[in-house]
Order: C-alpha cells, then sequence, then structure tokens
C-alpha cells in the first residue's frame, strides 16, 4: 500500500511504540479507569436529531494530507466555544500531530472550554491508543474499517465501550459496510472522501444507504460545504454530519456552522 493511509498507519506503529517506552500501558488504563466524566457522544446526536435539528459533529482541524494548512490562526479554546455557542453537537478533535498539525493539548483545552462531548480523531491500530483516548478525556472514538482487522475492530469497540466511550465506525464502501455492520456500535460513519486518492463525492453516502439496516445512525463525513449539500442529506433521511474544512476557513467557525445547518 502505497498510499497517505499506509504512510499514515506506519507512522501510528512507531508513535504508540515509543509512547509504550515512555508510558506503560497499564497506567495509562489506570488513569483511564480513574476518569468519571464521560458525555454521552452518540446520546448528543440522538438529542438534537429528536429536536428535529441536524446533529453537527463539528472538527477541530489546522492542517490535512489532502489540503495542507487549513487554518493559520488555530486556536482549539476559541473554536470549541465557537462550535458550542452556535448550535454543534459534538466535537472532532485532531490528535495526529505528523499529518494533521494536531495535539493531545488541543482535546484537552476543547474539550474543557464547553460541555459537548469530544471524538478523538486519530488512527487507531493499538489499544493503548483507546485508553490513552480515554485519559486525555475523550468520549468517542474513530474506528477506520479501511485501517483495521475485523478482530481488531471488535477488541478496540470492546475496550472503548468497557473505558464508557462511544465508538464511531468509518467506512468508505460496501465491503468495510459490511465488516463495520458487525460491530456493536449505532454510530456509523460514511466518509465521502477516499483516504487514498482523496476524491470526495457525497454520491457515497448516498449509495450505501439502502444497505443500511435499521438501529444504525449513518454520520455522512467530509466534502459539505454548502446547504445544498446539507438538504441533499436530509432529504435522503441523513440527519448527522461530521464537517471540519467548511467551518475551519471560516473566520467565525460556529457562525459558519449556524449558517450552514441552521
Ligand atoms: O482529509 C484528509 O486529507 C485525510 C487524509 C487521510 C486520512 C484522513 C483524512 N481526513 C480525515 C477526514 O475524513 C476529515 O477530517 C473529516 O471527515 C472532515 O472532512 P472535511 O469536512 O472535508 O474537512
Amino acid at each position: 500500500m502505497n498510499d497517505i493511509l499506509a504512510k499514515i498507519l506506519e507512522t501510528k506503529k512507531a508513535e504508540v511504540a515509543t509512547a509504550r517506552q515512555m508510558r506503560s500501558e497499564a497506567d495509562v488504563l489506570r488513569e483511564a479507569q480513574s476518569r468519571k466524566d464521560v458525555r454521552g457522544f452518540a446520546s448528543a446526536i440522538e438529542d438534537k436529531i429528536s429536536q428535529g435539528k441536524p446533529a453537527v459533529i463539528a472538527e477541530i482541524k489546522k492542517a490535512s494530507p489532502s489540503k495542507g494548512v487549513i487554518r493559520e490562526n488555530f486556536n482549539p479554546t476559541a473554536i470549541a466555544a465557537s462550535y458550542a455557542a452556535h448550535g454543534a453537537a459534538c466535537l472532532s478533535v485532531l490528535t495526529d500531530v505528523q499529518f494533521f498539525q494536531g495535539s493531545y493539548d488541543a482535546l484537552r483545552q476543547a474539550r474543557a472550554t464547553c460541555t459537548l462531548p469530544v471524538l478523538r480523531k486519530d488512527f487507531m491500530i493499538d489499544c493503548y491508543q483507546i485508553a490513552h483516548a480515554r485519559a486525555l478525556g475523550a468520549d468517542c472514538i474513530l474506528l477506520i474499517v479501511a485501517a483495521l482487522g475485523k478482530q481488531q475492530l471488535l477488541e478496540f469497540e470492546s475496550t472503548a465501550m468497557e473505558l464508557g466511550m462511544d465508538v464511531l465506525v468509518e467506512v468508505h464502501d460496501r465491503d468495510e459496510l459490511e465488516t463495520a455492520l458487525q460491530l456493536k456500535t449505532p454510530l456509523l460513519g460514511i466518509n465521502n472522501r477516499n483516504l487514498r486518492t482523496f476524491e470526495t463525492t457525497l454520491d457515497t453516502t448516498i449509495g450505501l444507504l439502502a444497505d443500511i439496516p435499521e438501529g444504525k445512525r449513518v454520520i455522512t463525513e467530509s466534502g459539505i460545504f454548502t446547504r445544498e449539500d446539507v438538504e441533499r442529506m436530509r432529504s435522503h433521511n441523513v440527519h448527522a454530519f461530521l464537517v471540519g474544512e467548511t467551518f475551519m476557513r471560516a473566520e467565525e467557525p460556529g457562525v459558519a456552522l449556524r449558517e450552514l445547518f441552521f
């Protein structure tokens, strides 16, 4: 696999190995288990939707492999406060340093600023990262089917759930969907972006909807830019959205959220 996802996953392996040398998994797990402050991520999404509103997972990301630096003036505290003031259901915070210029502090600061539940947006390849996510304060983790085998998905999901976190499982095509449906989590992200080619089309979400059973909450991810995009999704009964770039390019991200969705 000579692509960006493969490079990211290789880098993660080295990162986790270094982290393990700095601090044992048992120690991280103890801290994760001692935190009793988990916020309901899935329930925050359902609350919005039950009120007839779109559920927006508002992303905090400075840069990405496909777009380079997206936001120069990057202040996670101010961005989180802005999102919270303008109707976000949840936050998604990039913690990957090398490819997204994220940080653990960004997650800590964003979460400390508001009462919204927070997704640790990173590339999970090891149980160590799941425990570390909760130790940092994350309320939900992302599991990308393209990055993991079935046994890892099941194991990581159960570790996250034992720690009280929700799980967002992410797919891009029908085969990945079939695997994702074997997990317990109701949160099913469909990434409109192909993580290997960066091609992004909302047709990806629309094309998979017929194969998704009752009981799963579809979250459309990436490439949402206009009110027409939002209306198109809502006309297909998709009411949960994960949006980054559109908000990150706006002077006031929360105002951009309100204008796009409300
Ligand atoms: O965005 C990338 O370049 C990327 C590359 C490799 C793996 C993941 C990548 N992005 C993560 C995401 O999918 C987005 O941050 C998220 O869905 C928000 O998308 P957008 O609203 O288009 O910023």
